[in-house]
């Protein structure tokens, strides 16, 4: 297959899974970061860097946001929530955060996978991405490897829940331009 091929195979995966989400979940994880206090997302590899594009995002709709491990990241409390994205649910750091954000009393959030996995079964809201996760091997469920369409797929969602946050409040993109970055 050529790489137009192949472009157009991916978009169509993207498709097929993200059409699977479950909008209940989904309106709830909403609810969850307009109710919360501040909120951290958190993800290893690939799944992390669609928690900075997410954070990014909600730091331009003017909400507080934070990348679980910068410097510049405070500490979780109890009205805070807390976003993990992990395709396998089983990533060591993130499931021992998982663990210390439920100690905290903090809402969780998991998109994952397995909602069965470490991660999945500690979170009091569970999307589920039902794409192929890193360790699955060739699953049938992509033609792409590791966890590629999972990643895809879980920028895809939260690009919607930045949509759906904008509904919500009534933002438009100007009024976001006005916070991004000046000095780049
Ligand atoms: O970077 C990743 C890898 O390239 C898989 O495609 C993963 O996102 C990273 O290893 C985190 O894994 P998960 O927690 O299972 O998403």
């Amino acid at each position: 297959m050529n790489t137009a091929g192949y472009t157009d195979e991916i978009l169509a995966e993207l498709k097929r899974t993200t059409a699977l989400i479950d909008d209940e979940e989904a309106e709830k994880a909403v609810d969850g970061i307009l109710r919360a206090k501040k909120i951290f997302v958190a993800g290893g590899g690939r799944s992390g860097f669609m928690a900075k594009a997410f954070v990014m995002r909600m730091m331009h709709v003017g909400l507080d946001a934070y990348v679980v491990g910068e410097t510049v990241t405070p500490n979780l409390e109890v009205d805070d929530i807390f976003i993990v994205g992990s395709g396998s649910g089983e990533t060591q750091s993130l499931a021992a955060m998982t663990k210390k954000a439920k100690s905290i009393g903090a809402t969780i959030v998991a998109v994952t996978t397995n909602p069965e996995s470490t991660i999945g079964k500690l979170a009091d809201i569970r999307i589920e991405i039902p794409a192929q996760a890193k360790g699955e091997g060739t699953s049938g469920k992509s033609i792409q490897p590791m966890g590629s369409l999972f990643e895809q797929s879980l920028l895809v969602f939260y690009d919607a829940v930045i949509l759906r946050f904008m509904d919500k409040k009534g933002l438009k993109s100007d009024v976001m331009y006005g916070r991004h970055a000046n000095l780049e």
